[in-house]
C-alpha cells in the first residue's frame, strides 16, 4: 500500500499575468498560487509532503485532448506584443494571454502527468498540484474562462492510455461548470465526470443550458456526467455534504474507480467574489476525506479557481493536510441541507435513476408536479443600480471575511476541548499502550451501578451478572456525557442490554438525538424512545416484533454491502433533523457480505 502525498508547485507559473485592464479577468492573480504555497509553508505541510518537480506537458500529451489549431494558435503567442495579445485574447469568452502563458499552461498540463505518475507507480498515495492557468473550461478548440489547456482532462487521458485505466472519476468542485472538461468526455463511459455549480437558472457564467442537471451525458456515455446545478448563492457546509452523501458518494462507490482526479476550485468556497457561497475551508478537508475512501486511496487533486487568496489558501491547507492523513476537524454549525439544494440533489438523482442501481427506488413522481420547483417562486430582482454598490461592499466583505476566518481556522485547528477518548482498560499494564488522547477512567462502582438500574432500567437488566458489564460502559459514557471526552470505547459480553441502558440513560440525561449504529443480532430491540433515537440495526434474523417506528432501520447484512450502508447512515444522520448528540457503535460480529438487493424497512 503506497503511502505518503505528493505536492507540487512551479514559481514559474506566476509569471502569467494580465497585462491590460480587464475587470473580468483581473482576479485571476499569480498570488494565487504564491499565498497558498506560503500559507502551506507556514503550517509545515510542505516538509511533511514528497516534493515532485513539474514538467512541461509535451505536445503530444497536449493533443490528447486538443486539436493542433489550438496548440498552434497557443505557441504563436510567445513572441507577441501587447496589442496582439489582446487582440487573440479578445477571440475567447474570458482569456487573456501573457508571453509567458504557453510555457506556464504547458507547466501546469505536466505537472498534472507528474502528479498522476507519482501516484500510479505507487512513488505516493495522492497529491495536489498547484498549478494556473487553470483548465476546466478550456476546449478542443478553445481557451475560455482563465484556462488555456485542460489539466484535468489531460491527465484523465493519459492515465486511460499509459496506465490502461477503465474507468476514473473526476470531481469538479470548483463553483464554476467545467463544460470543456464536460465536452470532453460526454461520449466517454469510462470518464464519470461530476460537477457541481453556480448557475442560479442558468443566469450565473458561463450560462449554458448543458450545465443543468438533465446533462447525463451522451450515446454510451449516458449516465456517466453529473451535474448538480445551486440555483442560490449562499450554499452552506451542509448543501456540500448533502451533494456528496446524496449523489456523489454512493454513485462513486458504484463506479468504483481505479483513479480519481479533482478539479480542485475553492472559489466555491466563503468569502470568494465569483461563488458567493458559505463553506468553510475545513469542508474540504471532509470533501478530501470521502474521496480517499475510493480507489484505493489514489487521489490526484489539480488547482483550477479560488479569487479570495485567504479562502483559497486555507482551504488548500485543509486539503493537503488531510491528503497527509491528519483527522479531519469536527463537522460543526447547521447540519441540514437548503430547500433549493434539496431540490437540486433530488432533480439530478431522479435524471440518473435510469443510470445506477443505487438510484433504482428513487421515486421520480415529483418531476411531473412542476409546482416544486423553486424557480416559480417569487425571486429576489437585484436592480441593475446595485450592482455598483455590490462591488464595493465586496471589498469590506473581502476583509470581514478575512476576520472571520483568522478565528473559524483557529478553532478548527485547536479544537476545545481537543479530541479526548474514553476507555476503561482492565490490566493498568496495557493502559500506557494507549495514546495521549485516550483518558483511561475507572468502572464506575457496582453499588452506584445497582442503585441506577433498579431506578431506572430494572426492566432492561434481567439477571444480575449483566450488572458487572455495565460498569464499563456507563463510566465511559458518562464522560462524553458531562462533555470531559468527545467519544469513547467500551467492551460488554451482553451488547444489547448495555446498548439499550446506554440510550435511555443518554435520553434521560437530556439528549434530544441519539444515533445507535448496532451490528448483530439483539435479544431486545430498545423503544426508539418517542424518536429521540434513531437506530440503525445492521442484523442476520428479521427482527421478531414488526416495529414500524421510521426511526428504526434493520438491514440484513447478508444483501448489502458496507459501502451501501455507510451511505445510508450518511443519508439518515442528515435526515434526523440537524445533528445528533452522541453516536454509539456496538459489533458483537463481523460478518462478510455481498451485494444482493437492498430491503430497507
Ligand atoms: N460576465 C462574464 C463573467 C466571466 N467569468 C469568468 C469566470 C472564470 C472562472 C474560472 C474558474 O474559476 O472556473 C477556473 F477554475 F477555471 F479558474
Ligand atoms: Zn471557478
Amino acid at each position: 500500500m503506497a503511502s505518503g502525498t505528493a505536492l507540487i508547485y512551479d514559481e514559474e507559473m506566476t509569471s502569467h499575468k494580465l497585462l491590460w485592464n480587464d475587470p473580468i479577468c483581473d482576479i485571476e492573480v499569480p498570488e494565487r498560487l504564491s499565498f497558498s504555497y506560503e500559507q502551506l509553508k507556514c503550517y509545515h505541510l510542505v516538509e511533511r509532503c514528497v516534493c515532485v518537480p513539474a514538467r512541461e506537458g509535451s505536445e503530444e500529451e497536449i493533443l490528447l485532448v486538443h486539436s493542433s489549431e489550438h496548440l498552434e494558435v497557443a505557441k504563436s503567442t510567445q513572441t507577441m506584443n501587447e496589442e496582439e495579445l489582446k487582440r487573440v485574447s479578445g477571440n475567447y469568452d474570458a482569456f487573456f494571454f501573457h508571453p509567458s502563458t504557453y510555457r506556464c499552461a504547458r507547466i501546469a498540463v505536466g505537472a498534472g502527468l507528474q502528479l498522476v505518475d507519482s501516484v500510479m507507480s505507487g512513488k505516493v498515495c495522492n497529491g495536489m498540484a498547484l498549478v494556473r492557468p487553470p483548465g476546466h473550461h478550456s476546449q478542443r478548440n478553445a481557451a475560455n474562462g482563465f484556462c488555456l489547456f485542460n489539466n484535468v482532462a489531460i491527465a484523465a487521458e493519459y492515465a486511460k492510455r499509459k496506465y490502461g485505466l477503465q474507468r476514473i472519476l473526476i470531481v469538479d468542485w470548483d463553483v464554476h461548470h467545467g463544460q470543456g472538461t464536460q465536452y470532453i468526455f460526454e461520449e466517454d463511459p469510462s470518464v464519470l465526470y461530476f460537477s457541481w455549480h453556480r448557475y442560479e437558472h442558468q443566469e450565473f457564467w458561463p450560462s449554458l443550458k448543458e450545465s443543468d442537471y438533465d446533462a447525463v451525458g451522451l450515446g454510451r456515455g449516458k449516465g456517466s456526467n453529473i451535474n448538480l446545478p445551486w440555483n442560490k448563492v449562499g450554499m452552506g457546509n451542509s448543501d456540500y455534504l448533502a451533494a456528496f452523501f446524496h449523489v456523489l458518494l454512493p454513485v462513486a462507490f458504484e463506479f468504483d474507480p481505479e483513479l480519481v482526479l479533482v478539479s480542485s476550485g475553492y472559489d466555491s468556497g466563503i468569502g470568494d467574489p465569483e461563488g458567493q457561497m458559505n463553506a468553510t475551508p475545513d469542508v474540504f478537508a471532509h470533501l478530501t476525506h470521502f474521496l480517499m475512501q475510493l480507489a484505493n486511496g489514489k487521489l490526484c487533486v489539480i488547482l483550477e479557481g479560488g479569487y479570495h487568496l485567504k479562502s483559497l489558501s486555507e482551504s488548500v491547507c485543509m486539503t493537503v493536510k488531510t491528503l497527509l492523513g491528519d483527522p479531519v476537524p469536527q463537522i460543526t454549525g447547521e447540519m441540514a441541507p437548503c430547500l433549493s439544494a434539496i431540490e437540486s440533489i433530488q432533480n439530478v438523482r431522479a435524471a440518473h435513476k435510469p443510470y445506477w442501481k443505487c438510484l433504482m427506488y428513487e421515486d421520480t413522481s415529483f418531476l411531473q408536479n412542476l409546482s416544486t420547483k423553486s424557480h416559480l417562486l417569487e425571486k429576489v430582482n437585484t436592480n441593475p443600480s446595485t450592482e455598483h454598490e455590490s462591488k464595493i461592499t465586496n471589498k469590506d466583505e473581502m476583509v470581514k471575511v478575512e476576520r472571520f476566518l483568522e478565528l473559524h481556522m483557529k478553532n478548527i485547528l485547536f479544537p476545545v476541548p481537543p479530541i479526548k477518548t474514553a476507555a476503561t482498560i482492565e490490566s493498568e499494564a496495557s493502559a500506557h499502550l494507549l495514546p495521549l488522547s485516550v483518558r483511561v477512567v475507572k468502572e464506575m462502582d457496582m453499588n452506584e451501578v445497582k442503585a441506577l438500574v433498579s431506578a431506572f432500567y430494572a426492566d432492561l437488566v434481567k439477571e444480575d451478572e449483566t450488572l458487572l458489564s455495565l460498569g464499563s460502559m456507563l463510566a465511559v459514557l458518562d464522560k462524553i456525557l458531562t462533555k470531559q471526552v468527545c467519544n469513547g470505547i467500551a467492551e460488554s459480553p451482553t451488547a444489547s442490554v448495555s446498548v439499550a441502558v446506554a440510550l435511555r440513560h443518554s435520553v434521560r440525561f437530556g439528549f434530544q438525538r441519539v444515533l445507535c449504529i448496532f451490528v448483530g443480532d439483539m435479544e431486545i430491540i430498545p423503544n426508539t424512545e418517542d424518536g429521540r433515537i434513531l437506530m440503525i440495526h445492521i442484523c442476520e434474523k428479521q427482527q421478531s416484533e414488526k416495529t414500524n417506528s421510521k426511526h428504526y432501520i434493520s438491514l440484513n447484512w447478508k444483501e448489502v454491502r458496507f459501502t451501501f450502508i455507510r451511505s445510508l447512515v450518511y443519508v439518515r444522520m442528515h435526515r434526523f433533523e440537524e445533528n445528533f448528540s452522541s453516536c454509539y457503535f456496538s459489533s458483537s460480529r463481523r460478518q462478510s457480505h455481498s451485494v444482493k438487493r437492498v430491503r430497507r424497512r
